[in-house]
């Protein structure tokens, strides 16, 4: 699905009057299926601007289409309907349910429309979890590591094959080699199902891999590629 932001604007109101100025009318456009990596100091705002892409928050101003949709003029309950059908989401903190095996963890996206996962869904949890090298999908989350708990937040991000995936430092707190394995079933997913890519990164080697580029410094976001 493409993407086009129009004078975008990003900020937070200070509790003593003034606004945090985080992006002051940005323009960008990213074509379907293009996977971009947003890089920036710490602060920048990358996580406030994945959130706005995603529908999580509204911006201060200007446009996020999505194909025909302009997200932020969408009202709450139209912007999770449109989430829920195109977004693949990956957070820092990978929001795993305690308690729950990694296979039912990569399924909960399913059980909110099927009282029961398909059979084919149910498959594709499976498969995605022993691509990303999870051998024991029946352990419960609790038992599993930091790097284990990515790659099954990822594969449940990838479970709908959703036609954008926006991921917020993938890598982060892993080891190399976590990170590393995380970064590629990631890459390798988007491309194989036409995702659109956004992610956010302070991995210079990780966005490198990306075809485009865009990094967030003092309210601009400068396109490097
Ligand atoms: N709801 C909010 N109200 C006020 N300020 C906020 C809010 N959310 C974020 N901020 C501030 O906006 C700035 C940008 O935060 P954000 O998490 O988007 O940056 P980031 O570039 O993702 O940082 P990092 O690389 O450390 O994850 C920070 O200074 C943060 O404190």
């Amino acid at each position: 699905m493409p993407l086009a932001c129009r004078d975008l604007r990003l900020g937070f109101a200070l509790k003593g009057g003034g606004e945090h100025r985080l992006l002051d009318g940005a323009s960008f456009d990213l074509p379907a299926g293009s996977a971009l990596a947003l890089t920036g100091p710490s602060g920048s705002g990358k996580t406030s601007l994945l959130h706005a892409l995603a529908g999580l928050a509204l911006p201060a101003g200007g446009s996020i289409r999505w194909g025909e949709l302009n997200l932020p003029a969408q009202g709450e309950a139209a912007r999770d309907t449109w989430r829920r059908g195109n977004l693949g989401l990956v957070f820092q903190d990978f929001f795993l349910i305690g308690g729950m095996t990694a296979l039912e963890n990569v399924l909960l996206p399913a059980w909110f429309d099927h009282a029961r996962a398909p059979e084919a869904l149910r498959d594709r949890a499976a498969a995605l979890l022993a691509r990303a090298g999870i051998q024991s999908p029946a352990t419960r989350i609790e038992a599993m590591s930091r790097g284990e708990r990515q790659r099954v937040a990822l594969a449940r991000a990838l479970l709908r094959a959703p036609a954008v995936l926006i991921a917020d430092e993938p890598t982060a707190s892993l080891d190399a080699a976590s990170g590393a394995a995380a970064a590629e079933l990631l890459l390798q997913v988007a491309q194989e199902s036409g995702a659109t890519l956004l992610l956010a990164t302070h991995d210079l080697a990780l966005a490198a891999r990306l075809p485009h580029r865009a990094t967030l410094v003092e309210g601009r976001l400068e396109q490097t590629q």
